[in-house]
């Protein structure tokens, strides 16, 4: 707009200065003098004018300017408060080592990925609770409803646990960590879940369970002193194996979905990483766990949720009207066992990217040993909310679900000392108790 009124200032001038310059053109020499000091009054008025003009369109350019640039800095410092981006700093850096302050003798570092998730909150917890240091790491991704997440972290925070929220593909946040922290141990949960979902979203699966599984591993290996590594497998390698109960050196090739295919992966992954830098590293085949601060997109989670608000449940049948039956783990059965494969972990033996000896490798199945059908999982939702599901069976789609699941945990009982203690029916009373307190809070807000 200045621009405008300043180039059509400038074009009337001229056009002016032409006509005067064409009037004022003598017609006879005695006229001259008086003409041409009358001409050059015009002239200076002219330059005046345009002057005039000129220093508006600075003024106005300059307040465009200056406003232009305030926003876009606004823009950016308001970019920079997204989470993701706020590490780093002397505070930042107090508070991390502040959280991986250990209370007893011999106390662990343990840096645990995916520690606002279902497991990963509960194990930092534990952790923390009998003295250990413990640095959250989380992603915070939209799989399911975040604010169950943030929730969790508020927890592990008035409990001195700090979550940094970062994805472990972040290497640069990864050295970080590593530089200012000799952790002892590392709990990988970190990971994109759900059996089903790799349908829509195959990519995810590859992100998180494959590049992010590489860039943990990697890390370590560069660490020094280099940690030992616990992480989570899934009880979905077993795939379509038909031999039960699964044992850890039965088959594993025949992966049901991208899910199990991921995890499959990550296990030949961790051989070669102990095989090449020595880390010493324990993979845990967990057999769909449940309970309190569960994960929503599970079928105890979605049937209570169903159930509670009148509507249909999809219950899915095997070939031949079979039901479906899962090997159902209870929270605080998979800490205990995840405890004592920290404890027992032996020391990762590289450094400098050189492994110095062999090291330690192993695979434990973390299950309850005792399938439960489907249907007989809505049983005893539906006595213990005291409202009748509706139930609409179908035949089960070649979605990435296999018939079922049952674990033999000999091998982590002799060597881990682990031994589950809830059966389903008290474990989902522990659940449904802590759904109703927390979704009665949620939803009020
Ligand atoms: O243990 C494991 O390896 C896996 O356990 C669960 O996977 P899943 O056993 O499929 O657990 P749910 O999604 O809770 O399903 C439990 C059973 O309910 C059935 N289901 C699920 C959803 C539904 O709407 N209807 C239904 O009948 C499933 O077919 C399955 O048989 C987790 O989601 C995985 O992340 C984990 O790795």
């Amino acid at each position: 707009m200045a621009l405008h009124t300043f180039l059509k200032a400038n074009q009337q001038n001229l056009l002016g200065l032409q006509s005067d310059m064409q009037e004022n053109s003598p017609s006879t020499p005695g006229k001259v003098k008086v003409e041409r000091s009358n001409y050059l009054t015009r002239l200076t008025n002219r330059w005046y004018t345009t002057s005039l003009a000129w220093t508006k369109v600075l003024i106005w350019g300059f307040i465009f300017i200056t406003l232009l640039a305030g926003f876009l800095f606004k823009l950016i410092s308001t970019h920079k408060t997204v989470p993701l981006n706020t590490w780093g700093g002397l505070s930042w850096e107090k508070h991390v080592k502040h959280s991986c302050h250990t209370k007893r003798d011999g106390g662990l570092v343990v840096l645990v990925t995916g520690a606002a998730g279902f497991v990963g909150t509960h194990v930092s917890l534990a952790l923390k609770k009998r003295g250990d240091g413990v640095l959250g790491l989380d992603n915070f991704n939209n799989y399911y409803d975040p604010s169950l997440k943030r929730s969790r972290q508020g927890l592990l925070e008035r409990h001195g646990i700090l979550v940094i929220e970062g994805d472990i593909n972040d290497t640069l946040l990864l050295k970080k960590l590593f530089d200012l922290i000799s952790f002892t141990h590392v709990m990988h949960l970190a990971a994109q879940a759900g059996v089903r979902y790799a349908l829509e979203n195959p990519g995810s699966y590859i992100h998180s369970n494959i590049a992010g599984l590489v860039a943990v591993f990697e890390a370590c290996k560069s660490a020094n002193p280099q940690p030992s590594i616990v992480w989570a497998s899934s009880s979905s390698v077993y795939g379509l194996n038909t031999k039960v109960p699964f044992t850890e050196d039965d088959r594993t090739d025949q992966p049901a979905s991208l899910y199990a295919a991921t995890k499959k992966a990550g296990e030949e992954i961790a051989h070669t990483y102990n095989h090449i830098y020595g880390l010493s590293i324990t993979g845990l085949r967990f057999f769909t766990v449940y309970g309190p601060w569960g994960r929503p997109d599970m079928a105890y989670y979605s049937f209570t949720k169903s159930i509670l608000q009148g509507k249909p449940i999809t219950i899915y049948q095997g070939a031949n009207e079979v039901d479906l039956a899962r090997d159902f783990t209870f929270i605080d059965d998979i800490v205990k066992g995840c405890l004592a494969a920290l404890d027992t972990a032996e020391k990762s033996t590289g450094s400098g990217g050189k492994k110095h000896r062999p090291a330690s490798l192993r695979v434990y199945n973390l299950g309850n040993t005792s399938p439960v059908s489907v249907p007989t999982l809505v049983d005893i939702l539906e006595e213990l909310l005291k409202v009748k599901a509706v139930r609409h069976v179908v035949k089960m789609p070649r979605n990435g679900d296999v018939p079922f699941t049952h674990a033999n945990v000999t091998l982590a009982k002799t060597e881990l000392g682990y031994n589950p203690t809830t059966d389903l029916q008290s474990g989902l009373k522990k659940f449904v108790k802590w759904y109703r307190n927390y979704h009665n809070e949620h939803e009020k807000m």
